[in-house]
């Protein structure tokens, strides 16, 4: 199968800003951006230089740095934002506001009416003083915004002229697979443009949503690295790339460095202070080790049996466990045979069941197995 044209809009300097334990000094955005611009994103989203003196600086120093991906920054439908995110220089401006009866009623207060008058004034305003910068509306919380009001706004601002993507936020992660591909499916009918979806993860769903708007026709992803963002954050990066990758994996390799994926997650990581997760999709601690007999067997003949993701595509390597008591005789021979020591049929399922029968008292380590095998040879 074969996906069409998208283009990640990585997060991980604005959403992932956003995480509980991120600080990022400049020189850590820096480091980053170049992490992510050698991955190979389209995209790379920073604070709103109107958040602090210093994410002002940032997002000139970034935009100055002349990285492959493009730099955008992401403000409020404020002419104030709009003209210090000018001055900064980024390629591109991500202009949002709430549309739900909720974000209307206590962030902004403003009903839809004012909403488009606002963003209209705003996306003209930013287009007249600078035609050649991308601009992207997004109506923040649209998964809780009825689809009535979303093509009102959504379509009084196409009708603008001035705006190449409009955004679908899932700002509270409550949308399902099959409710944001009948949204995009709907806003494809009424719109030309481009489709960006933010997805967050409040109920896990932010990888499924992701790849569900890309098939009803979405054109933009929002990611961060780890998944990184407000409260539990948004899709993560490797898990959307590893979505993609066990569809086709020759259109994500040849888009993506794939190569560079491990040193961007441990550099994120480390900026914020965490490890990376023992069942991540890629660089998880577990997420190619191969454990119980049967799976082992069939993994020794063939490793597609029970992997969906080639980990060498990551620079990544797999396991085969033996020093457990599920391990299955054809694992055992092949840990032998990488010692050099050959058996028949009848001896390894004697060393085996010798191999369960300690591993039912006590942990192995490979060590031990290597012992067995090495004693029972000898005898
Ligand atoms: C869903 C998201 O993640 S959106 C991105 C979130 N990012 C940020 O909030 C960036 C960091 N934020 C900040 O540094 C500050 O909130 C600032 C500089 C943007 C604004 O700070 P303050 O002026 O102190 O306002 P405060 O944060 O208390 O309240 C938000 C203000 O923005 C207004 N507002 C909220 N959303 C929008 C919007 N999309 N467009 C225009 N105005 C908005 C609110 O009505 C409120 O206005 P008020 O000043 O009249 O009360
Ligand atoms: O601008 C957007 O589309 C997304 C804003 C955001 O972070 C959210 O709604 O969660
Ligand atoms: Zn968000």
């Amino acid at each position: 199968m074969s996906l069409s044209e998208f283009a990640i809009v990585e997060s991980t300097l604005r959403e992932g800003e956003q995480f509980v334990k991120a600080n990022f000094s400049s020189d850590d955005k820096v480091e980053i951006a170049e992490a992510l611009a050698a991955f190979g994103v389209e995209y790379i989203e920073l604070t709103s230089p109107i958040a602090s003196p210093q994410s002002r600086r940032d997002c000139e120093r970034l935009a100055r740095l002349g990285l492959p991906s493009k730099i955008l920054t992401h403000i409020r439908c404020h002419l104030e934002d709009a003209k210090i995110a000018l001055s900064t220089g980024v390629a591109g401006i991500n202009l949002t506001i709430g549309s739900s009866s909720l974000m209307r009623q206590f962030s902004h207060g403003k009903n839809i009416n004012q909403i488009i008058d606002l963003a209209s004034e705003v996306l003209t305003f930013i287009h007249q003083q600078a035609p050649d910068i991308e601009l992207r509306f997004s109506a923040e919380d649209s998964s809780r915004t009825s689809t009535e009001d979303l093509i009102t706004i959504y379509s009084a601002i196409e009708k603008l002229g001035v705006v190449k993507r409009i955004g679908i936020a899932d700002t509270v992660g409550i949308i399902t697979p099959m409710q944001i591909f009948e949204l995009v499916k709907t806003l494809r009918q009424f719109t030309n443009l481009d489709i960006e979806f933010h997805g967050h993860n409040d109920t896990e769903c932010a990888n499924a949503n992701s790849y569900t708007a890309l098939e009803a026709g979405a054109t933009h992803i929002d990611t961060c690295v780890l998944g990184i963002g407000e409260r539990n954050g948004i899709t993560s990066l490797a898990g959307f790339i590893a979505r993609l990758y066990a569809i086709n994996p020759e259109q994500i390799k040849s888009k993506y460095r794939l190569d560079q994926l491990g040193y961007l997650h441990e550099l994120v990581a480390r900026k914020v202070g965490i490890s990376i997760p023992f069942n991540h999709c890629v660089f998880g601690e577990s997420a190619f080790s191969h454990k119980a007999g049967i799976h082992t067997k069939a993994m020794l003949n063939n490793s597609e049996t029970y992997e969906a993701i080639n980990p060498r595509s990551f620079g990544v390597t797999r396991s085969i466990l033996i020093n457990h008591k599920l391990a299955g005789k054809q694992a055992v021979n092949h840990r032998a045979n990488e010692l050099g020591l050959s058996f028949n049929l009848s001896q390894l399922q004697d060393i085996t069941h010798r191999l369960k029968t300690l591993a039912d008292k006590q942990s192995l380590t490979i060590e031990d197995v290597d012992n067995i095998l090495y004693s029972y040879h000898c005898q």
